[in-house]
């Protein structure tokens, strides 16, 4: 119903340019003029676009399609690839977008060192159902840097230390729970209990207000309407990518994950008017904007930021714990070097702090290394070029390009044996000299650098050590392959990871 009234609506507006023509002729007008309009741009991408002359398939270049096609199959980072395999360091993946994977890429897309600064692309902005810009969305380096700003107090090293007790609890919580429910013969799935704690820290310090799902061991609601939000977000990069299809957008995008969406953002400006209006003295993510900003940022604005703090800050945390398990479960010896490192730092649980469990240089190296084979963040961060070289190329003005994070911590240039999980690549000495190692940056680099990054380590170390301090884990599904079973929409979608604990 809703496209052919979108649809009859835009062809009303139509109409008033050419009102005299009836209708029905502009249809075939239109069914006539399509297939020549889409052959022209074909021939002229082909052979006249600017970007003619990078390598890649003739099917990319030719049409959005394509790409399209391999955005929404829940293979874009295994695509893009083996698309850097076959035709090297840099591909053209789309008419006017080009995908990189060197390490130098990095620091000239996203570090912008000495040259104009490579904004946003249209994958960030704002749509129709979520208006508002917020710090991951805009693309003004100003702007951006006063959104920034209001937020950054939240993740200084002091107001860190400050969080530390209320992330602790969260995991002592989480500790004594995965206990009480996997030690069975079943086990339990990781990979929900890890979103479950990453997402009751998140809430905790966001709202002063766990989301209560390690408690309760089961899926808040909200929990599992931010994760569809995330699938409905893959839909809105390819409408972008065919302007005429906006008209059509609530349509597009399947019925209920634009409901879900609706009621995630719902659900989240109306937390965040409580938190406005409550009196709660406890520091959190948003009393250094109340107090000092508040006059600068409207509701809607902060509710938008609030929403991508939820997002960001959960969903990564727990993919990388979730994958961390995976890798360590499938080879022993990392898992023991491992276990043997955490046991013979701590005589006892209470010892685990930030400032201990830093201290810990092969557990860094593991998170290291889990980092570069999964990235939670697996695709290219896409920003326009200001007309710079990438890479050595020139890129001109307007070419949409990026890193692709997964396609450059499994290429052989960067990394050697990049399929074989080897946390020992990352500490000095070992094996330095055969890597490149900024060619991983899965937190990204320069002034868009993540901004929870210290906040996410604290809390990876901080959980591994508690748990394999107190469990010894087994996986439980041998035929479990994490790479075949992660299909990827923007963020991977986690296969089930049974694990059975044993109490040490
Ligand atoms: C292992 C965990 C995490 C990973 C791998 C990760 C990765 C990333 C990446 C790749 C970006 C850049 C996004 C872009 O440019 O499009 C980013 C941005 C961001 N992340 Fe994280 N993140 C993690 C955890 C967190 C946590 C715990 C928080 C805190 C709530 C957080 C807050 C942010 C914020 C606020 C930004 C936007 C920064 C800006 O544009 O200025 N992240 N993150």
């Amino acid at each position: 119903m809703a496209v052919s009234h979108d649809f009859r609506s835009a062809l009303v507006q139509v109409q008033d340019i050419v009102k005299d023509v009836p209708a029905w002729k502009l249809c075939v007008y239109a069914t006539l003029l399509f297939p020549l309009y889409a052959i022209t741009m074909g021939i002229y991408n082909i052979f006249f676009h600017p970007l003619r002359n990078f390598p890649g398939p003739k099917k990319a270049a030719l049409s959005n399609i394509w790409y399209s096609y391999v955005w929404l199959s829940g293979r874009y980072p295994h695509t893009m690839h083996a698309l850097h395999e076959k035709y090297g360091s840099v591909v053209r993946v789309a008419p006017n977008q080009l995908s990189f994977n060197s390490s130098t890429s990095w620091k000239d897309i996203y570090a912008s060192r000495g040259h104009q600064i490579f904004r946003k692309s249209g994958f960030y902005a704002p749509d129709k159902q979520d208006p508002e810009t917020n710090m991951l969305r805009e693309s003004d380096p100003i702007k951006h840097g006063q959104i920034r700003k209001m937020f950054s107090h939240a993740f200084s090293a002091k107001s860190l230390m400050e969080q530390e007790p209320i992330v602790q609890e969260n995991i002592d919580l989480f500790i004594e729970q995965i206990g009480k429910h996997g030690t069975g013969k079943d086990g339990l799935d990781m990979v929900k209990w890890y979103n479950y704690c990453s997402f009751d820290i998140i809430g905790d310090l966001a709202f002063g207000e766990s989301f209560n799902a390690t408690k309760e061991g089961k899926t808040h609601f909200w929990i599992s309407l931010i994760l569809d939000s995330i699938y409905a977000a893959s839909f809105i990069d390819v409408i972008r990518r065919f302007p005429w299809l906006n008209k059509l957008i609530p349509s597009i995008v399947p019925a209920d994950a634009a409901e879900r969406r609706e009621r995630h953002l719902n659900y989240c400006r109306d937390k965040v008017n409580l938190r406005i209006n409550s009196d709660n003295k406890r520091k959190d993510f948003l009393t250094n904007v109340l107090d000092n900003y508040r006059d600068q940022i409207s509701d809607e604005e902060l509710s938008s930021n609030v929403q991508f703090l939820i997002v960001a800050g959960s969903e990564t945390t727990a993919t990388t714990l979730s994958g961390l398990t995976y890798y360590l479960l499938r080879n022993p010896h990392t898992y023991q070097r491992l276990v043997s490192e955490i046991t013979s730092a701590f005589t006892s649980y209470s010892q685990i702090t930030s400032i201990t469990a830093r201290k810990l240089q092969y557990l860094g190296a593991v998170i290291d290394e889990v980092l570069r084979v999964y990235p939670p963040v697996p695709i290219g961060l896409p920003r326009y070029s200001p007309g710079e070289t990438v890479d050595g190329y020139f890129i001109p003005k307007g070419v949409e390009v990026s890193t692709s994070s997964w396609a450059a911590g499994h290429d052989p240039k960067n990394f050697h044996e990049p399929w074989t999980f080897k946390p020992e690549r990352w500490l000095d000495g070992e094996c330095k000299e055969k890597d490149i190692r900024e060619a991983s940056q899965p937190f990204s680099l320069g002034p868009r650098v993540c901004l929870g990054r210290n906040l996410a380590i604290m809390e990876l170390r901080l959980i591994i050590c508690k748990m394999l301090y107190t469990y010894h884990m087994e996986l439980l599904d041998s035929k479990l392959d994490w790479e075949r079973d992660s299909p990827a929409y923007v963020l991977w979608v986690k296969p089930d990871l049974r694990v059975r604990l044993h109490k040490r």
